[in-house]
């Protein structure tokens, strides 16, 4: 793969399906039967409490990785996260397309030469 030519941020498969389901959910009214609609319905407050909680998983679970060195937990709190985080986007009325457009529009720019530009 040329690094040089990442320019599109089409959401990988999983990515993309989920959108399109996450998309579906708010518009559905039953949070009996579905999670993602009972989190819409509880509001943006509810949404951004489980992001919160699920980044500070992420945290202790990355702690716990490097000492035990299995992976298995924080790669389950990190998919809980970016899920998480999906489902306020759509709360928000947009989607993860624009932040990978925005990774992409990064790509192949030092972190610290962006920095570096940002002061000048
Ligand atoms: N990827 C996920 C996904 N990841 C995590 N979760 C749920 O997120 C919740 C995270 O909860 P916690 O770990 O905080 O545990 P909890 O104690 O149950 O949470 P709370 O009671 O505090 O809300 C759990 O209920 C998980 O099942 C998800 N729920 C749904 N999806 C996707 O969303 C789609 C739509 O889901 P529904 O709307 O439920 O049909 C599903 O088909 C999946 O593709």
């Amino acid at each position: 793969m040329n690094e040089k030519n990442i320019t599109s941020s089409q959401p990988t498969d999983v990515l993309f399906a989920l959108t399109q389901v996450l998309e579906a959910r708010k518009a559905s009214a039953d949070s009996t039967s579905s999670y993602v609609a009972s989190l819409h319905q509880k509001g943006l407050n509810k949404i951004l409490e489980k992001v919160g909680e699920e980044a500070t998983e992420v945290i202790l679970a990355a702690k716990d990785a490097q000492s035990s060195g299995d992976k298995t937990e924080v790669i389950a709190e990190v998919a809980d996260l970016l899920f998480h985080s999906m489902v306020m986007l759509s709360h928000l009325d947009t989607d993860i397309t624009p932040v990978l457009d925005e990774l992409a529009r990064r790509f192949d720019v030092s972190g610290l030469v962006e920095k570096a530009s940002r002061k000048a």
